[in-house]
């Protein structure tokens, strides 16, 4: 039996939660081997596992990967989450692309001070709300298949789940305009793997927490 991947990274969501949920989907169980202080990031870098000095960094497949969507696109390749072809695999990018530039403004704001949140909520949402969710509305409704790409289960749907769990942690009531993403969740929420990483006790990562940020900041700064 093939090792199960190990990864490194904080014990947060951050980047590595989007190639936890891609893992999880799957249906891969991994292992992780969480850096807690600036002291292990330093011992990483060390023993030369981290060809740009950063994390996330994941063992797999005797390799030591680093950056996130190198990360992301292997282990949609290798678990057929990619498409048919190279058409359907362009599409599942763009849309992926997307989906991780708006994952990317959450994340960030998560690592905000309260005062800064305050300021930051809003933007986030309206750009969720007006830029993002709009085009995978329509594209639910122009292709009107239960998934957005081709016929089947890719992960395209898994980081749109993701991220529309994340934008409803802010808002709960964002989807309220949105029936054809409403349906879209409720769908991919019963995937038997999806359905699993939901459940209390699995690896998925809540927001970080407000005491522990600035211990988080002095692990990378
Ligand atoms: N492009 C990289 C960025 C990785 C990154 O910025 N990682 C942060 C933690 S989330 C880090 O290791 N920061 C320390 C540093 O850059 O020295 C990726 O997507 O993996």
């Amino acid at each position: 039996m093939a090792a199960k991947p190990v990864l490194h990274y904080i014990n947060e969501r951050g980047r590595m939660e989007p190639i936890r949920w891609l893992l999880a989907a799957a249906g891969v169980e991994f292992d992780e081997c969480f850096v807690k202080t600036k002291d292990d990031l330093t011992k990483l870098r060390k023993d030369g596992f981290l060809l740009f000095q950063q994390v996330p960094m994941v063992e797999i497949d005797g390799m030591k990967m680093v950056q996130t969507r190198a990360i992301l696109n292997y282990i949609a390749g290798k678990y057929n989450l990619y498409g048919k072809d190279l058409k359907e695999r362009a599409l599942i990018d763009t849309y992926v692309e997307g989906l991780l530039d708006l994952n990317e403004l959450i994340m960030d704001y998560d690592y905000l001070s309260a005062d800064q949140k305050k300021q930051q909520l809003a933007p986030i949402l309206d750009k969720a709300t007006n830029r993002y969710f709009p085009v995978f509305e329509k594209v639910l409704k122009d292709h009107g298949r239960d998934f957005l790409v081709g016929d089947r289960f890719s992960r395209a749907d898994v980081h749109l789940f993701e991220t529309l769990l994340m934008a409803e942690e802010y808002k709960p009531d964002i989807l309220a305009s949105f029936p054809l993403l409403q349906s879209f969740k409720a769908r991919i929420s019963n995937i038997p793997t999806i359905k699993k990483f939901l459940q209390p006790g699995s690896q998925r990562k809540p927001a970080p927490k407000e005491e522990d940020l600035q211990r988080i900041m002095t692990i990378f700064h």
